[in-house]
């Protein structure tokens, strides 16, 4: 047991039937860190926050979450809050009396809290409208909003980030980035690799119920190797000739059809991307602009699920 981690998973599997939606899933957890799954469809995320919020059990492995070892009932560990699927709400009560009665059903009926919690999801203003018309970012919030009232010690969200705008993006980053300052543990799965490279210390790509990769998204990201990039230059003609030139640089047809005649897209490796702007800089030609153009968790990402994908 090692009491630093919030969740520690050894060699996990999970079965639906004749479908292997878990195959020996290992995972570390430590207290206060956020740690991103991703993955494609169907990849395993969901059963795995499945089984952290106690709504299903393994079928082999170890499981320890804040430091108490998960057996084979379904049961939810104290001090682990969160959804998947989205929150389970009423649609027929307010944003408030939503939280009072999640309240009320956890015991007690304690309603401190509630307030904050709205606040800082940035649902104040709307506490008393009913919950019916709420988008799915105003849900997700909300759904954000009665964890929160648990004080969790372990945070687990499945897709949180969807159907938010970017006022709520920021609310929610900010409430993840606060919770984990006070040592709490945040497992979220999302799509959105901008997302999970802006939260997470810590990532965990699932492949068809198998870990590919586990890390922080930086050592990701200077494994990966080719990528595209933008390149915006005071001579696009003359950045053109010269990447045509550079060795190691290929230009990517369609760039200027899809981005416009200023813009150059040109696929390398980091070296040869600094030869060619060591090139351009040298011809007296200015650098405008230069950035990947996806990220390089997203492009390193596709690269290690396709490449696992042909494995199988
Ligand atoms: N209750 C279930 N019964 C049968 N099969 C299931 C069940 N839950 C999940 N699966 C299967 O297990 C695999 C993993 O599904 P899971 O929902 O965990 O993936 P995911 O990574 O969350 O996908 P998505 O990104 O689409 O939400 C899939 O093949 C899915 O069809």
């Amino acid at each position: 047991m090692d009491a630093s981690l919030a969740v520690r998973a050894r060699g996990i599997a999970k079965y639906f039937g004749e479908v292997v939606a878990l195959d020996g899933v290992d995972l570390d957890v430590a207290q206060g860190r956020i740690h991103g799954l991703v993955g494609p469809n169907g990849a395993g995320k969901t059963t795995l926050l499945g089984l952290l919020l106690g709504l299903a059990v393994a079928d082999s492995g170890e499981l320890e979450i804040l430091g108490v070892p998960v057996g084979r009932t379904v049961a939810a560990v104290d001090g682990v809050a969160g959804f998947v699927d989205g929150p389970g709400l009423y649609p027929s009560l307010t944003a408030r009396q939503n939280l009072a009665a999640l309240a009320a059903l956890r015991g007690g009926g304690r309603t401190a809290g509630i307030e904050e919690a709205l606040a800082e999801v940035g649902l104040g203003e709307v506490a008393d409208d009913r919950v019916r018309g709420f988008s799915l970012g105003m849900r997700q919030r909300l759904g954000l909003a009665a964890a929160l009232l648990t004080r969790p010690r372990l945070l687990v969200l499945d897709e949180a980030a969807n159907g938010l705008d970017p006022a709520g993006k920021r609310d929610v980053h900010g409430v993840l980035d606060r919770l984990a300052a006070d040592g709490t543990a945040v497992v979220l799965s999302s799509h959105r690799m901008d997302d999970v490279e802006a939260l997470c210390a810590e990532v965990t790509i699932l492949a068809t119920g198998r870990i590919v990769f586990s890390g922080p998204p930086a050592k990701l990201a200077a494994e990966s190797r080719e990528l595209d990039y933008r390149l915006v230059t005071s001579d696009p003609a003359a950045a053109r000739r010269l990447a045509a030139g550079t060795d190691g640089v290929r230009l990517v047809e369609g760039g200027a059809a899809r981005y416009g005649d200023a813009v150059v897209v040109v696929r390398a490796a980091v070296p040869a991307l600094d030869e060619l702007v060591a090139n351009v800089v040298r011809s007296g030609v200015a650098v405008r602009e230069l950035a990947p153009l996806v990220s390089p968790l997203e492009s390193a990402f596709l690269a290690l699920t396709a490449s696992q994908e042909a494995v199988r």
